[in-house]
């Protein structure tokens, strides 16, 4: 099977500092890979620079067998990948049918995406997402009114209608309630049957619950990979990041 993405000794400076260093990284269809290690490790970084908004200065980035190094943003992303941020962006005061609508049209105004008639393929799309993220029943509510983790799914959603092969998610559970978590984790994994999913997180509880395979990062290299009951053996894992994330529990 050929890798969805495959990082090849990516490293990017930032006027000297050195984020990432030699990066290698490779992601399989139907994969859901959690990145997690110690705060400034480069996993934002890592993720910055598949999706083009931050450029390696060696090394390269392939998307299938695209070369998207020096891609530009909107390429990549008409390429089939995807990049949902920590906070939210979307628009409070559309409904969320209306957030939906703006995804899909994404290259035309507000407006005009407004007041185009969809066509019934096109509704389908809508409503089988919104279904996927179990928002179908809150289409006409305005997008301002869900809950945080709601307004997360919805993000998710609005990423989900591009049929993107690559979804790349940052803490996405950040700020969620119990039940919130278990539900995104779930949809993570329906998510991975169509595209593969890349996930910075820092909750070890999440990660054990919805891993297979982990890769862990520290000081801009990656310094293990493996499945959470191998990486909990290792010892320099343990010293860097798990020991560290158990004290603080
Ligand atoms: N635009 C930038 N300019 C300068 N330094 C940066 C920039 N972006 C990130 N850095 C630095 O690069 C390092 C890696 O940051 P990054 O955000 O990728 O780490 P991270 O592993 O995602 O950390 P966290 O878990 O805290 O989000 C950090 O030391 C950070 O301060």
């Amino acid at each position: 099977m050929k890798p969805v993405l495959m990082c090849r000794e990516v490293s990017v400076d930032f006027d000297g500092f050195h984020a990432l260093q030699g990066v290698n990284l490779e992601v399989y269809p139907h994969e859901v890979r959690f990145l997690i290690g110690p705060n400034g490790a480069g996993k934002t970084t890592l993720l910055d620079v598949i999706c083009g908004k931050t450029r390696a200065c060696r090394g390269k980035v392939l998307f299938y067998s695209h070369d998207i190094t020096k891609m530009p943003e909107h390429k990549i992303v008409r390429l089939g990948v995807a990049r949902k941020f920590q906070s939210p962006s979307i628009f409070h005061q559309l409904t969320v049918w209306e957030n939906m609508e703006l995804a899909l049209k994404q290259d035309r105004g507000l407006f005009a995406v407004l007041r185009a008639k969809l066509s019934r393929e096109d509704r389908d799309t809508i409503i089988a997402v919104l279904q996927r993220i179990q928002l179908f029943d809150y289409a006409e509510q305005k997008a301002g009114s869900l809950s945080h983790g709601q307004k997360q799914w919805l993000e998710i959603g609005m990423q989900l209608i591009q049929f993107p092969q690559l979804l790349l998610l940052d803490e996405p559970i950040a700020g969620m309630s119990e039940a919130e978590r278990e539900r995104t984790g779930e949809l993570i994994h329906e998510i991975a049957r169509n595209c593969a999913v890349v996930i910075v997180e820092h909750d070890m509880d999440f990660v054990r619950r919805f891993s297979k395979q982990v890769t862990v990062m520290h000081e801009g290299k990656v310094l293990c990979e493996g499945t959470m009951e191998d990486i909990q053996k290792n010892e320099k894992v343990v010293e860097v990041y798990l020991g560290r994330e158990e004290k603080a529990c």
